[in-house]
């Protein structure tokens, strides 16, 4: 076939495809109507015979079951719609021809957002991107070639690939290639400007990403990735992945996706919707902290509050002391406190139950032998509904509840304090730490260094609750994390995970590998995957930025752009004049600008200096949900994870321990240009 008929027979297809989606939107809208009417006949006819009901509440249920039933069947065909809909828009992006082992001729496989058959059960004309057979595009270049399918593996040759970019139903362009994904396709759709969220990659997804989307085998997987090597990318994608292939057993309200902070959350927050999924839940571990330890403390330090301690008063051993308590030497020591804790806390006395009568050595049987399993703030409880059972039982009678909550209380009060506040105090203090501000409830503040250890105490004493309904957890900015941590997330998560993050890019003056202990915490079920190209930055930006690390056997895109600029002013004038002269250019051709520095007050007089000048800027801080279009001023570690066309560091002289940590954040969230000063 020559090349214009190969491109008539495409935009044939292409048409041919839209005709097909657009009956079947048709046709999907007349069933939606048909079921609109279905369920206002069900409720007609329930208001109008529901007093006639049978008296148990059979047909009222039967009743309820199917209208329930025909809401959800409506409710799938809106959210089938809305992917049809989408799909019009641009309903594929690439095709393999596959010639099956055995076969002749080869077929044609095109793959987009979503599957797509003109009518149910029939051969789909459009593969989802996540199908097995879609693996090929991904995987493969032009020859021998096999994929996963359910039944095994199916063998074959890739005789042809295509690439296509379809918008607003328009072919834009159609061709042949025999590479992977073509180096020029991911060029174009990086060298394009930053939105102002986190695209989807479906259309160039790497070989080696796609091996991580599609893991299906190992529980905890774990990826080392550079800075800009599509990490989170994979992991939502990986997600979208998961739903598709396991939708009788995991939904999305299954999955937890541990993030930094709000802003990032809404930075990621489309893509699943994009890929025709639902929403999934997202939480900052500081923020679950803070409210799991209501009622210990009233506040508590975060992340951010530390740093900037850290940056702020680099000579204190404000690090030292963090490290110290968030290693698995203190959770050792504390391990220690809590084996001989029982003799401190407990004051046993005889109890009265009505008749009955305990002695104290017939509690402590009870407490240190028949409940030695529970808690220890629990156990007493334990112990006193095992004393009221007995009554019961035995005068075969109930205690009233007022009675039974007094009974508690006596229980209660044999412990010398339940406030695990003043207890772990007891612990800093027996092994030498300094202690805490003997305070009331009001006044309590945690420093960001007693957070987790005090979480930690609280479940080895209370027990805590474990997060059954949680079937995927996906923990992000992994280096961030410390021993301690991860050793309380694996008591209250035991579920499947995708562990991601970039040792170089650790929140402290130096770099953490969290990979040393993990599998002391998960056990052997860990799988390690290191991800070295880099997507984000030109080759300019990304080599600049490597100065800062050390890290070695990077890889980089061969994407070209302005060199990076260096300069030291002598007056805030100058620098604003030109940050503001090179932030005007770059909106001509550009959506997205960030002036990063390296404490919050820096960034509140950046904004107002800036705005002050006239250059519209939006800050960002803790208490920000959202980042937009613009320039934006904020911290480079409020910044983890987003991304920018241009980034301006503006940075102090004066250099601290975080200095280099600060700056190889700040550069590599860089796109096409990145600009550092510095002020004398
Ligand atoms: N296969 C791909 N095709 C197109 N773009 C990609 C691909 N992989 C990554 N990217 C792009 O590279 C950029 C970086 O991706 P992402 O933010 O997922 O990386 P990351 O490893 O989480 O980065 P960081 O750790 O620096 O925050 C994004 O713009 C993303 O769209």
């Amino acid at each position: 076939m020559s090349n214009n008929d190969a491109m008539n027979s495409e935009i044939r297809f292409l048409e041919e495809v839209e005709e097909k989606l657009k009956t079947r939107i048709t046709e999907i809208n007349a069933l939606f109507l048909e079921g609109e009417k279905q369920i206002e006949s069900m409720h007609d006819y329930y208001w109008e015979n529901y007093t006639e009901m049978d008296e148990y509440g059979y047909e009222n249920y039967d009743n309820q079951q199917a209208l329930l039933g025909e809401v959800n069947a409506n409710n799938e065909r809106l959210m089938k719609k809305q992917r049809l809909k989408k799909m019009i828009d641009s309903p594929y992006f690439g095709r393999v021809d596959f010639l099956f082992e055995g076969e002749e001729e080869s077929e044609s496989f095109y793959i987009g957002i979503g599957n797509f058959a003109p009518k149910a059960g029939m051969t789909p004309l459009i593969y989802d991107w996540r199908a097995p057979v879609s693996g090929l595009f991904y995987d493969y270049d032009r020859g021998q070639a096999s994929y996963e399918a359910p039944g095994g593996t199916i063998e074959g040759e890739i005789t042809s690939k295509w690439q296509y970019k379809i918008k607003k139903g328009k072919m834009v362009y159609a061709f042949e290639s025999d590479t992977k994904i073509d180096d020029e396709i991911l060029k174009q759709e990086l060298g394009s400007n930053g939105d102002v969220q986190l695209k989807n990659i479906v259309r160039t997804i790497q070989k080696e990403q796609n091996e991580i989307i599609r893991n299906v085998k190992d529980k905890v997987l774990v990826i080392q990735g550079a800075a800009g090597s599509g990490k989170t990318s994979v992991a939502l994608h990986r997600i979208a992945y998961l739903l598709y292939h396991d939708r009788k057993n995991l939904k999305a309200s299954d999955i937890l996706i541990l993030s930094p902070n709000s802003v990032f959350a809404d930075y990621i927050s489309h893509i699943l919707p994009e890929l025709g999924e639902e929403n999934i839940q997202e939480m900052s571990f500081d923020l679950f902290a803070y409210r799991e330890l209501k009622g210990i403390v009233s506040d508590c330090e975060d992340r951010y509050d530390y740093l900037e301690k850290l940056i702020h008063f680099p000579e204190m051993g404000i690090r030292e002391s963090y490290l110290k308590k968030q290693s698995a030497g203190f959770v050792g020591e504390m391990e220690g406190f809590l084996a001989v804790l029982e003799d401190q806390l407990m004051d046993f006395k005889p109890v009265k139950i009505r008749t009955l009568e305990k002695t104290e050595e017939e509690l402590i049987h009870l407490f240190y032998f028949k409940f030695q399993d529970i808690p220890i703030l629990a156990r007493m409880d334990a112990v006193m509904e095992y004393l009221v059972d007995e009554y019961e039982t035995l005068y075969n009678r109930n205690l009233p509840e007022d009675e039974v909550e007094e009974i508690r209380e006596k229980f209660n009060r044999m412990y010398v304090t339940r406030d695990i506040y003043k207890i772990y105090n007891w612990f800093l203090e027996d092994n030498g730490y300094e202690t805490l501000a003997k305070i009331p409830y009001e006044n309590r503040k945690l420093q960001y260094e007693d957070v987790f250890p005090v979480l930690y105490l609280k479940y080895r004493m209370l027990g805590g609750t474990r997060h059954k309904h949680i079937k995927h957890l996906v923990i992000d900015e992994m280096q961030d994390y410390s021993y301690l941590q991860y050793v309380v997330l694996s008591r209250l998560f035991s579920c499947r995970m995708t562990i991601l993050g970039d040792r170089a890019q650790t929140l402290d003056s130096q770099m953490q590998d969290v990979l040393t202990f993990l599998p002391k915490i998960f056990g052997r079920t860990i799988r390690k995957i290191i991800m070295n190209k880099s997507y984000r930055n030109t080759i300019e930006i990304a080599e600049y930025a490597a100065k800062f690390t050390g890290e070695k056997d990077l890889e980089y895109l061969e994407r070209h752009g302005k060199p990076v600029t260096e300069k030291t002013f002598d007056s805030d004038e100058e620098l604003l004049n030109e940050l503001i002269r090179e932030a005007d250019a770059g909106m001509d051709k550009y959506e997205t600008a960030a002036v990063l520095t390296e404490t919050m007050d820096e960034a509140y007089t950046m904004t107002r200096m800036l705005s002050n000048r006239g250059l519209p800027v939006n800050c960002i801080d803790r208490d920000s949900s959202t980042f937009e279009k613009g320039v934006t001023v904020t911290t480079f570690y409020m910044a983890k994870g987003l991304e920018f066309d241009q980034v301006f560091g503006v940075f102090p002289k004066r250099e601290n321990p975080m200095t280099g940590q600060a700056k190889y954040i700040c550069a590599t969230r860089a796109l096409h240009e990145l600009y550092m000063y510095e002020r004398a």
